[in-house]
């Protein structure tokens, strides 16, 4: 059989989308027609949540009554915490989370009611619960105590309340914001992709959600922010960055943060993140980080023409807010929940079934022999 065969879907247009448009070529990203750096400078993540959702901001209103939805319905199930507190003590934080949002969609009674205006619900619903579940996982790992959300509080302040019992400085929050604004949203990626082929069999957005949470957990895909820190703090001084990655190289050694399957003339959304991790370097004495970043940049470029992505500034910025490394996935999980569910509606309202062909390489047909 000859077949025109496209490893890992590389250069596919699968299907259309109207939720967010990368352009490699001009360096931009946009989410429902608005450049993300604009959105990260001037918009609450609130804000683009219902962007994109809704496919337009939201007026002062609609804002109000969206973030009055999100603060009422924070709080997750005893019952969704006793699983959480069930799995081993020394799993993964992304396995304690898919196996939370697979009890979610348990616990839900329109689980399985796909009608467009009960799956907006459900994505708001993950929106306001996910941070509560990554909260309590985060004072898990440390042996402290869960704090409740609290519904005075705004999406991001509450989940760093959630974490250390106090909210910090807006310019860390705004740090935050950006990141979360960054990590939404980028059309038919891996994890994406997996939540659309769940989707198209008519199976549940907390299955495809579930799934998701899986694929993000790849090191060549959202599990590369964690990777990045453990690197550096593996390097330790910047003045060895250069070495150590020419090193790497010579062994056929991926670098973790660096590469991208869509963009090869840099990523969009790294000025932005890199202007955060800066932000976030000068207000707590992290300077070190900038330059090894700077230093790893430097060497990579010179010997392979291969520019940082998203994860590269956004894994060291998440360390200097004061996250433990197994937290920073579960991280990008919180934004990009508002991307995979965006993509599962827009599935089911033009769905067909995601089935591709594959091109049979093993032995020719044969009888089976008599059995001895
Ligand atoms: C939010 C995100 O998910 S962004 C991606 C996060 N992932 C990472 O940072 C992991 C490291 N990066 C990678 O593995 C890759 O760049 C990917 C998987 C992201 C994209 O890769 P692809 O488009 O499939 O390209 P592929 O992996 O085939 O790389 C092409 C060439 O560049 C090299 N290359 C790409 N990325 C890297 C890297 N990070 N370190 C070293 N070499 C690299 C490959 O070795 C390959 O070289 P070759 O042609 O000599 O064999
Ligand atoms: O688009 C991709 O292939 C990877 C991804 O999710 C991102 O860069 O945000």
């Amino acid at each position: 059989m000859s077949a025109d065969i496209r490893k890992g879907l590389a250069g596919v247009v699968a299907d259309t989308t109207a939720i967010s448009e990368v352009v490699p070529e001009t360096l931009s990203l946009t989410y429902r027609g608005y450049p993300v750096q604009q959105l990260a400078a001037s918009r609450s993540f609130e804000e683009v949540a219902h962007l994109i959702w809704y496919g337009e901001l939201p007026d002062a209103a609609a804002l109000a009554a969206f973030t009055a939805r999100e603060r009422a319905q924070r709080e997750v199930t005893r019952s969704t915490i006793g699983v959480v507190d069930r799995v081993p003590d020394n799993c993964h934080p992304m396995d304690l989370l898919r196996t939370a949002v697979s009890c979610l969609g348990a616990e839900d009674p329109s689980e399985d009611d796909n009608r467009r205006a009960s799956n907006q619900a459900k994505a708001e619903a993950l929106f306001a619960k996910l941070p509560t579940v990554i909260a309590h996982a985060h004072r898990r790992r440390r042996g402290l105590a869960r704090i409740a959300p609290d519904p005075g509080l705004g999406w991001s302040a509450n989940f760093f309340h959630m974490c250390f019992g106090e909210v910090p400085a807006p310019e860390v929050l705004r740090c935050f914001e950006v990141s979360m604004i960054l990590y939404a949203e980028h059309s038919f990626n891996a994890s994406t992709f997996t939540a659309r082929v769940v989707a198209s069999t008519l199976s549940d957005m907390y299955s495809a959600v579930t799934a998701a949470v899986g694929a993000l957990k790849g090191p060549l895909h959202g599990g590369a922010n964690e990777a990045v820190m453990k690197m550096m703090l593996e390097i330790a001084d910047p003045d060895r960055a250069g070495d150590w990655l020419r090193a790497r190289l010579a062994a056929k050694e991926k670098v973790m943060g660096f590469g991208h399957r869509v963009y090869k003339d840099a990523d969009s959304r790294v000025p932005t993140m890199k202007a955060a991790l800066v932000d976030m370097a000068a207000l707590t004495g992290g300077r070190k980080w900038v330059r090894m970043y700077e230093e790893l940049e430097r060497a990579m470029l010179e010997a392979k023409g291969i520019h940082p992505n998203l994860d590269f500034p956004a894994g060291p910025a998440y360390y200097l807010m004061g996250f433990d490394i197994p937290m920073f996935t579960p991280l990008f999980v919180m934004s990009r929940v508002t991307g995979w569910t965006a993509h599962i509606i827009e599935q089911l309202d033009a769905n067909a079934l995601i089935r591709p062909l594959s091109a049979y390489t093993g032995p020719s047909e044969r009888p089976v022999p008599a059995a001895a």
